[in-house]
């Protein structure tokens, strides 16, 4: 269809007996910002490859703009900054850009994308004098050497102090701001949280979580209530609690006698804590605090595992 970016259908790539990306059905839609999340391993740089043409499927089919990968790419409709290659040596970083531009179908104004990649000051100097941080600024720039349609980013920020990284994430939404879609791999799970407004989360090759960070996290059972119940009150009743509604995860301590802190992970927040009156206790120090992108990301990749594992397990006993 006319108005995909990309698509994957059913895409599956093995390294030998290592299943990379296995049964990736996805669709990028313009003018999107994704945040492509996963744990080491979980074939973020595969899928990231197959869709630039850089690696074939074993199945399925991948699309840019309704085509091949290698045709948009020749088109110049798409920029990228991977994890590997180097940056040519001997030349000054204005010069390679600018090289970049030349070259690019669409090519853009040396200056604008100096500007845009917030490395003006650095145009003078030689690339193989830049911190790691600089030359990975210096790749941006040569993302978007061109008015591309599609920018796609692999751990773009590895290298990049938090200063710096913040910068770069403003220089990355301008682009989407422009109307450009951005797909961007990370393990900065907080920052993907603030600049995505589509999560992908991988695992083991398979599409596990997608959709805003708010629906991720939701998905996760994204709030906790914590609260302490005191022996004074009344006797504490484990039951009660496992009967709240919404509840996902119970967690109590008891580090001081006579005072249990109660940890919950919810589904329904309040309904929780409406519960826990009817129920007849009385919760003291009561708070209510939604989960971050990051700890939903590990409560959902831990349970693919905990789910695999099961799966691995009843596979065995036949
Ligand atoms: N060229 C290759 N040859 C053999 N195995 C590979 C190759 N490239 C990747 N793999 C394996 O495929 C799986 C997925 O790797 P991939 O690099 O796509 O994951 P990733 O999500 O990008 O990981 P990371 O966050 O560590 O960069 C891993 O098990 C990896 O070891």
């Amino acid at each position: 269809m006319g108005t995909e970016v990309a698509a994957f259908r059913n895409v599956s790539k093995s390294y030998g007996r290592v299943r990379a990306v296995d049964g990736l059905d996805l669709v990028l839609r313009p003018g999107e910002t994704v945040a492509l999340l996963g744990p080491n391993g979980a074939g973020k740089s595969s899928s990231l490859d197959l869709l630039l043409g850089l690696r074939e499927p074993d199945h399925g089919t991948v699309e840019l703009f309704g085509g091949a990968p290698r045709a948009a790419i020749a088109a110049g409709r798409v920029g990228a900054m991977l994890q590997s290659g180097g940056l040519m040596a001997d030349v000054k970083v204005r010069e390679l850009v600018r090289l970049a531009c030349d070259v690019h179908p669409r090519g853009r104004a040396v200056g604008e994308v100096l500007a845009d990649a917030g490395i003006t000051e650095l145009a003078e100097r030689r690339v193989d004098r830049l911190s790691g941080g600089q030359e990975q600024r210096v790749r941006f720039a040569l993302a978007i050497a061109g008015a591309n349609d599609l920018i796609v980013l692999d751990e773009p920020t590895t290298g990049m102090d938090v200063s710096v990284r913040k910068a770069f994430w403003a220089s990355m939404r301008a682009q989407a701001d422009v109307g450009r879609t951005v797909l961007f791999a990370t393990h900065y799970l907080e920052e993907a949280d603030s600049i995505a407004d589509r999560v992908l989360v991988l695992h083991r090759g398979r599409l596990i979580a997608d959709g805003s960070s708010a629906e991720i996290k939701a998905k996760a059972g994204a709030r906790r209530i914590t609260f302490e119940l005191h022996d004074a009150d009344g006797p504490f009743d484990d039951s009660a609690l496992r009967a709240l509604p919404g509840v996902l995860a119970l967690d109590v301590t008891a580090r001081v006698p006579g005072v249990r802190t109660v940890r919950i992970r919810t589904a329904d927040a309040d309904a929780g804590v409406a519960g826990l009156y009817r129920a007849g206790l009385y919760p003291r120090g009561l708070e209510v605090t939604g989960l971050g992108l990051e700890q939903a990301f590990l409560t959902i990749t831990g349970e693919q595992d905990a789910a695999d594992s099961s799966e691995f397990a009843t596979e065995a006993a036949r």
